[in-house]
């Protein structure tokens, strides 16, 4: 049955999910379009599956820095509990039939079905047209990007979707890709018991981050028995009954009995029919300006707008379009203070210009930075302390323009210097408060007084 509506959404991940809602309780007659399940990659295939697997996985490495400070204990891992974990509590077996409940008793009308695009303010869905007076709202996200290297077509290569549902930890595994999701599984499956391998092509784990992160995690994963090949890529694949053999374009070769590609996402406009609302399917995202308007009558939220693949951006994009559809007015985006955790241990927490953005970008820059090992609660908590603070200034107007906490809670350490970027406190009124003694935060202290010129 065709329908008209005030607006349809087009994905119904954390950006679509909320923009619906939000415009379906101001009184809107909304239509949102879900081709799998309501909640997107982030509830059941990527954050919240991963974060239960590395909870676990913090489980085992904890107990095992048990001697020398605690006594013994005997660490036998199991993954069953974890998958029992994520398909009864997380994803309720992969089914969305309560939040879709939810969502149409919340006045959203749910069409289940690949949507594209068919004109002005015109979607269709297997064969039912849905016409929107307002506009459109894409939220579709992405999907993983497999690069196209030798022989790995046709293999069956995991993607996060396999890793986050498998029933049981591999005997071995390669990493394709040392990102955030390559990082953070990778050192899941290592700690179960999993002989990792992580590859990575460029000179460092998180490339995107500061260098002493990656610097970090390589010498945490390597005194965990995972083995990182950085700078090098992947010249061939091959598979056969005894699992995978991956060729780095070095000549060295790697086994395992699973290969997890973990190199970035892609978005397909195209396959949405973008060009019909006026838009460059040729283009890897939607652009769009700070009121998420990409043209008339559509806007774009979330991973499609490619300003930081993280469910916070979702949200936080969600709710501008939604105040604009609605002509609430209100602040728009702002990206300096995009905050972002990849959550290995030690976790890594960035926000804002990492050194070399802030001088790419010609600020006169002065860097501080401390070791939470060497801080009285990094002495304290012992095993497992390993970590630092690294702060950018801006030197001229005397404000944080970006900031690295990496150690155990790194993320949460991570919220004070995202209040500081984001509302640009001068470093010294930084440096004349207090820091709860003997927190990991203190950390914050310590780099500041390192900031050139201050010491
Ligand atoms: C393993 C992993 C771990 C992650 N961990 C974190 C984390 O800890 N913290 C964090 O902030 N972010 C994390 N992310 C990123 C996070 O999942 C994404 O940023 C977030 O899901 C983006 O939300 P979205 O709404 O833009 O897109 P998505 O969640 O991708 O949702 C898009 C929805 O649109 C639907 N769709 C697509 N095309 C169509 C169509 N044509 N018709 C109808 N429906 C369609 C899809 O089925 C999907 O449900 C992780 C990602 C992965 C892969
Ligand atoms: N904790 C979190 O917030 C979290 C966790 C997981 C994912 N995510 C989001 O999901 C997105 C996708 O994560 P991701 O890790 O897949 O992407 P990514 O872009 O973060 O990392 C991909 C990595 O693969 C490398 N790479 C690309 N091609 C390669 C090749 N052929 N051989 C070897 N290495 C190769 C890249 O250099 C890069 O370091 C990220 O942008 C991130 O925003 C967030």
């Amino acid at each position: 049955m065709d329908g008209m509506y005030d607006v349809v959404v087009l994905g119904l991940g954390p950006g679509g999910e909320g923009v619906a809602g939000r415009l379906a309780e101001a009184g809107l007659s909304v239509a949102g379009v879900e081709a799998r399940l309501i909640g997107g990659e982030c509830a059941y295939w990527g954050c919240v599956p991963s974060k239960m697997m590395v909870r676990a996985a913090g489980l085992l490495a904890e107990a095992r820095r048990v001697p020398g400070m605690a006594g013994s204990v005997r660490v036998s891992p199991k993954w069953a509990p974890v998958i029992d974990r994520i398909t009864g509590e997380a994803t309720d077996g992969w089914s969305d039939d309560a939040k879709a409940e939810h969502f149409e008793s919340a006045g959203v009308h749910l069409v289940r079905g690949r949507g594209r695009i068919t004109g002005p303010r015109e979607v269709t869905v297997d064969g039912r047209v849905l016409r929107a007076r307002r506009g459109i709202v894409l939220a579709t996200g992405t999907s993983p990007d497999i690069p196209p290297i030798d022989g790995l077509e046709g293999t069956p290569y995991w993607t996060n979707r396999n890793a986050v549902t498998t029933r049981q930890a591999p005997e071995s595994l390669i990493v394709l890709g040392g990102g955030a999701v390559g990082c953070e599984l990778a050192q899941v499956f290592a700690r179960f018991g999993t002989r990792v391998s992580v590859v990575e092509a460029a000179d460092r784990l998180l490339p995107q981050a500061e260098p002493e992160a990656g610097v970090l995690l390589a010498r945490v994963f390597a005194g965990e028995g995972l083995t990182a090949y950085t700078g090098v890529g992947a010249a061939r694949v091959r598979h056969d009954d005894a699992g995978f053999t991956l060729t780095l374009e070095d000549g060295r070769t790697l086994h395992a009995t699973r290969l997890l590609v973990a190199t970035g996402r892609r978005t397909d406009l195209a396959a949405i029919g973008a060009a019909e609302a006026g838009l460059d399917e040729s283009a890897r995202f939607v652009a769009v300006d700070d009121r998420m308007r990409a043209a008339d009558g559509v806007w774009a939220v979330g991973d499609v707008t490619g300003r930081g693949a993280y469910t916070h951006v979702a949200v936080y994009q969600g709710r501008i379009a939604a105040r604009d559809i609605l002509g609430e007015g209100g602040p728009a985006a702002d990206y300096r203070a995009v905050p972002r955790v990849t959550f290995t241990d030690p976790e890594v927490g960035s926000v804002g210009l990492t050194e070399r953005e802030a001088r790419e970008a010609g600020l006169d820059v002065r860097v501080g930075f401390a070791h939470v090992d060497e801080s009285a609660r990094g002495w304290i908590h012992g095993a497992g302390h390993e970590g630092f603070v690294k702060l950018v200034e801006d030197a001229r107007r005397g404000v944080l323009v970006g900031a690295t906490s990496a150690g155990p809670a790194g993320g949460e350490v991570l919220g004070a210097l995202v209040v500081a970027v984001q509302n640009e406190i001068p470093t010294t009124r930084l440096r004349h408060m207090m820091y709860t003694y003997p927190t990991f935060h203190r950390t914050i202290e310590d780099a500041l007084e390192t900031l050139d010129g201050h010491v």
